[in-house]
């Protein structure tokens, strides 16, 4: 039996592997966000679509090109508008009541004003009219999105295990920013030729591709609806419970949000740093025109410099965190604001289109990584019933930010007029823009400076050194050197899974086959370790080792063990066959007790020397049923025994996390099947790599944390952790 995929820590593939394909590929695994996903990305093509093509209906409806160039900057202008108004409320009302009801009823009636604007044109309202209530419309669609956006944002942590919550993030980012846009474009155009050939030219209304473009907005936001409030049921499920979001007033609610962003500092940080790189963004934008034109490459420069940004968002989103692999997020937050603004600030440097160009990618990559932290950073640290209004205040904020930016960088830039300044034999042009560009460079610096010191959290620790040896994959230590030339077998599994039942048949089938076999166990397999094994697992309410010192007494014993029994071992060709190694560690310090699963992962590398297993028998089972097996066995049970099913279940799923992230070197068997069908199924697959023509191929050393699987809590349960250590 496996658990359902739903569940947050479910067999997905964890740990360094998390972002990139593999991590989307196990985001997508679960259930409720994979359905979100579905529709978001509908939603969101709808909504590019929707906006491209209201822009254009409403220049449409009116004559002469003053008018037309109004209405449609009008339309996208009523966008931004509601942010103003809206603001402060929205995300009062995301953390008050339900998020999958306020999800559902934004997008029916999104569904109804979408449909409302080709409606009103379709019943032969006059040109003006259909543009005002294009407006009217656009204005409450935008309004309805700022209540909606802020309960989308806060729901989805709760679906997802936060190790995950990276990968969920790029995809939904490269997903909104980076395919819909291009495609409801594409989709836009070709829908426009294709319908006016078919036509002749003379399109009915009804047919008129901008017409159907809002059409199609208009159902994908009741397919949003309709799935939202059927398929996943799992966003109302994350939320506290109705009482205690409704006891409190408004009013107490949002003095309170901002209470909690001004003093806690990780949000401050966060906010200020997203602020900063937003008008940072609006400057550059602000003044590309003018940039384009000192550098004296025409008009199409800027819409390279344009296409570099996006490309170096992209790129920044996709591949950054397969980069920096797992340095802290916090730092790296901080980190890719410097890298853009430092990157503005060479743009004021550029003399050269190519100059340009790399700084562009440089800022795009730079803002792009720091969209992606702080968005997971604002889902995975920020408590739930906080969450809603600390993402109003960043979108709404983030608005606010970049229509400044924008509209008074351009308005600066243009007033300013550009000196030429003779450098030797190179010509360089000196202008209010580039000025600009420095002083936006050197805020964005400062503020991600400021937001670094605010959320570090690794305080000591050398920056540049830190960055490259997160690059680098940060070994601690060289692996051993060692060959091996016998099979290193372990059972890993919870309380009670058979695990000292199906060693001993093996270790006896192969005894049988002539074959030299040693069986061990961790912990205690040695008298040094039998010593710590006395320590690790008293009673419960005896004198027990806090969850450092358990970890450090684990891997202490580990060391022991593989110096002195495993490697000898298999140095002269045994067949060593463990009961638990390294995994236990993962599963019980790490994802039992919630320490850092790739700071315990480093301490059992370091402890072992790399040391990995040729093959681990996971033994999968409820652990309601493994333990009401030990209790049969009518023996004290030990502390981590007594622990409670919520804690060995934590255990299980990491045990499975650690399969899927490498399913060749281990095999999961259902540990509620008999004895000797459980037994058949391991000496087959023992016997196989024994038998392998070529030898046993032995995996290669770790030189770095194997994984992290992060414990899922809920929060009630982190309070317990909290108090308890
Ligand atoms: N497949 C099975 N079906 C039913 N009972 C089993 C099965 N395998 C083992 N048992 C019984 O369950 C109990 C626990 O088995 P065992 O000691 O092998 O588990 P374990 O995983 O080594 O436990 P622990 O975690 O305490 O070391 C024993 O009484 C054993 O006989
Ligand atoms: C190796 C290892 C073990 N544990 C825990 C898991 C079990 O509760 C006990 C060992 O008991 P068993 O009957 O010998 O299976 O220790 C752990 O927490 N961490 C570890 O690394």
């Amino acid at each position: 039996m496996s658990p359902s995929s739903n569940k947050p820590g479910a067999a997905e593939k964890p740990g360094a592997d998390l972002s990139g394909y593999a991590g989307i590929r196990s985001v997508l695994r679960i259930t409720p966000f994979r359905r979100l996903w579905i529709v978001l990305g509908a939603a969101s093509f709808g909504d590019w679509f929707g906006l491209l093509a209201t822009s254009v209906f409403a220049a449409a409806q009116v004559e002469g090109s003053t008018a037309k160039g109004a209405a449609f900057g009008g339309v996208i202008a009523i966008r931004l508008l509601p942010a103003l108004v809206l603001g402060p409320i929205a995300g009062v009302l995301a953390d008050r009541f339900d998020r999958r009801w306020t999800m559902v009823i934004c997008d029916v009636l999104r569904f109804l004003l979408f449909a409302s604007i080709p409606l009103v044109a379709l019943l032969g309202a006059p040109g003006g009219v259909v543009v005002g209530w294009a407006a009217i419309a656009t204005f409450l669609i935008e309004s309805l999105t700022l209540l909606w956006i802020p309960a989308k944002e806060a729901a989805v942590p709760n679906l997802i295990p936060r190790a995950r919550l990276e990968a969920a993030n790029q995809l939904t980012l490269i997903t909104t920013y980076g395919l819909t846009p291009v495609l409801a474009a594409l989709i836009l155009a070709a829908l426009d030729g294709i319908v006016r050939a078919a036509t002749g030219g003379s399109t009915p209304d009804w047919a008129e591709p901008a017409q159907l473009a809002l059409w199609f907005n208009a159902f994908s936001r009741l397919a949003t609806a309709l799935v939202v409030a059927y398929g996943i049921k799992e966003i109302s499920q994350g939320q506290s419970d109705e009482r205690e979001r409704t006891e409190q007033s408004m009013l107490r609610q949002f003095k309170e949000g901002w209470r909690y962003i001004g003093q806690t500092p990780l949000v401050r940080g966060l906010v200020l740093g997203i602020f900063g790189a937003f008008a940072g963004g609006g400057i550059v934008i602000g003044t590309a025109k003018f940039f384009a034109t000192s550098l004296g490459a025409g008009d199409a420069a800027f819409y390279l410099l344009f296409g570099a940004i996006f490309i170096g968002l992209a790129l920044g989103i996709g591949l950054g965190p397969m980069i920096v692999k797992d340095m802290s997020r916090r730092r790296w937050f901080g980190m890719s604001i410097v890298l853009a603004s430092a990157s503005v600030m060479a743009l004021a440097f550029a003399i050269h289109l190519s100059m340009a160009m790399v700084g562009a990618i440089l800022v795009g990559a730079g803002a792009g990584m720091a969209f992606l932290s702080g968005t997971t950073l604002l889902g995975g640290e920020i408590a739930d019933e906080v969450r809603g209004r600390v993402f109003a205040v960043v979108q709404i904020g983030t608005r606010l930010v970049l229509i400044l930016a924008i509209g008074l960088s351009s308005l600066l830039a243009g007033v300013g007029g550009s000196r030429r300044l003779e450098l030797a034999d190179l010509g360089v042009s000196i202008s209010s823009t580039r000025l600009l560009l420095l002083a936006a460079g050197a805020a964005g610096i400062f503020a991600g400076v400021s937001a670094f010191g605010q959320m570090d959290d690794k305080k000591g620790v050398p920056v540049l050194a830190d960055l490259w040896g997160s690059i680098r994959g940060r070994p601690l230590m060289p692996a051993e050197p060692f060959v091996s030339a016998g099979l290193f077998v372990v059972f890993e599994g919870g309380e009670g899974a058979g695990k000292s039942t199906q060693l001993t048949v093996l270790a006896e089938r192969l005894r049988g086959q002539g074959r030299d076999v040693v069986v061990t166990r961790e912990p205690g397999a040695t008298a040094v370790g039998e010593r710590i094994r006395s320590l690790l697992l008293g009673a419960p309410g005896s004198d027990v080792p806090s969850p450092r010192a358990e970890a450090l007494l684990y891997a202490a014993d580990r060391a022991h063990h593989v110096a002195t029994v495993v490697r000898p071992a298999l140095v002269q060709g045994a067949v060593v066959i463990s009961d638990r190694y390294v995994d236990s560690s993962l599963a019980y310090q790490g994802a039992g007790r919630t320490l850092p699963v790739d700071e315990v992962s480093w301490l059992s590398s370091w402890a072992t020397g790399g040391l990995k297993p040729d093959l681990v028998v996971l033994l999968d089972v409820d652990p309601r049923t493994g333990l009401s097996r030990v209790a049969a066995r009518a023996e004290a049970a030990d502390h981590v025994e007594a622990e409670s099913v919520a804690f060995h279940e934590r255990v299980r799923y990491a045990f499975l996390d650690l399969a899927a992230a490498d399913p060749k070197r281990y095999l999961v068997l259902d540990a509620s099947r008999p004895v000797e069908e459980i037994a058949e199924q391991v000496a087959r697959r023992v016997e196989e790599m024994l038998g392998a023509p070529g030898g046993i191929v032995h995996p290669r050393p770790a030189q770095g944390p194997d994984t992290s699987v992060q414990p899922e809590l809920s929060e009630s349960e982190l309070v317990t952790m909290e108090h308890r250590t």
